[in-house]
């Protein structure tokens, strides 16, 4: 469980982001939603040590993020970052086994836990394709790939912060790709942090989400509460309508 109190974040004399009270819990996935530049990005930052708040504080499983050494953190809260890139001729296989790095495993283990990942993230087929010669969507799940594998080991819940992981998936990928993230979330207690900028991903694949505009947190709860024709025209400036599926969905069209 990752908890915000009383959050704060300037930079400079400039206020960046304030969130009272969120939290995080195991088995939900999480979407944070709001504009360009609302703060989505910076929150996530905060939320993994990147960025040190200005106030109040954030807790992993009841302890201050701070007072986590960087190695225990490591297992127990993994981050896939807007944009990762190595400049290194790696092989797919071995930028995913930089993940093992935090873990004490043997090194049988850890070839059965890559492959796995691997399996999962749908990207078997990539192992042995130097990185430099990937495209943008096979690196961003290979990315994923190594944060999951840095997450195998751990004690407490792992929680999972994804930075627009879907962005450069094409529409099965960002399908099965959050798929995914619930399983880990439904089967495996997962607490999943997800920023996405597709409502329609949103209203499918999250359990819960939390609403920034300008820094500041304007709705939490389920996202068929939180979004709504009026919400989306107040806060995206875009005259949607929020529809049901044959299927009983709710979409934005
Ligand atoms: N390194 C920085 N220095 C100064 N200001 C910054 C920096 N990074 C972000 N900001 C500012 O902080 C605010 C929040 O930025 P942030 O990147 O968190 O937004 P975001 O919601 O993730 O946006 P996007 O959807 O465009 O990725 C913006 O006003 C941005 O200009």
């Amino acid at each position: 469980m990752l908890h915000v109190h009383d959050l704060k974040f300037s930079r400079g004399r400039e206020f960046i982001l304030q969130v009272a009270d969120w939290r995080a819990s195991p088995g939900h996935v999480q979407a944070v939603l709001g504009t360009n530049g609302a703060g989505k990005s910076t929150f996530l930052k905060l939320l993994c040590g990147e960025e040190a708040p200005t106030g109040g504080d954030i807790r992993l499983h009841g302890q201050r993020l701070q007072d986590w050494s960087a190695l225990e953190r490591a297992r127990h809260l993994g981050v896939l970052p807007q944009a990762s890139s190595l400049s290194f001729a790696f092989s797919a296989e071995e930028v995913v086994s930089l993940g093992l790095t935090p873990l004490n495993t043997g090194w049988r283990n850890a070839q059965h836990t890559v492959r796995a990942v691997m399996r999962a993230t749908d990207c078997a087929h990539l192992a042995k394709k130097p990185y430099p010669r990937l495209s943008g969507g096979e690196r961003q799940r290979i990315h994923l790939a190594r944060v999951l594998v840095q997450l195998s080991q751990a004690e407490h819940a792992p929680v999972l912060l994804l930075d627009e992981p879907t962005s450069a998936q094409d529409l099965g990928q960002q399908h099965r790709m959050l798929e995914l993230a619930s399983g880990l979330a439904r089967e495996h207690n997962y607490a999943v942090v997800a920023i996405l900028h597709d409502l329609n991903l949103t209203l499918r694949h999250t359990t819960h989400c939390l609403h920034l505009d300008a820094g500041r947190s304007v709705a939490q709860g389920a996202p068929q509460e939180v979004l709504s024709s009026d919400s989306i025209a107040k806060y995206w400036g875009y005259n949607a309508q929020l529809m049901r599926t044959a299927d009983g969905a709710l979409v934005v069209a």
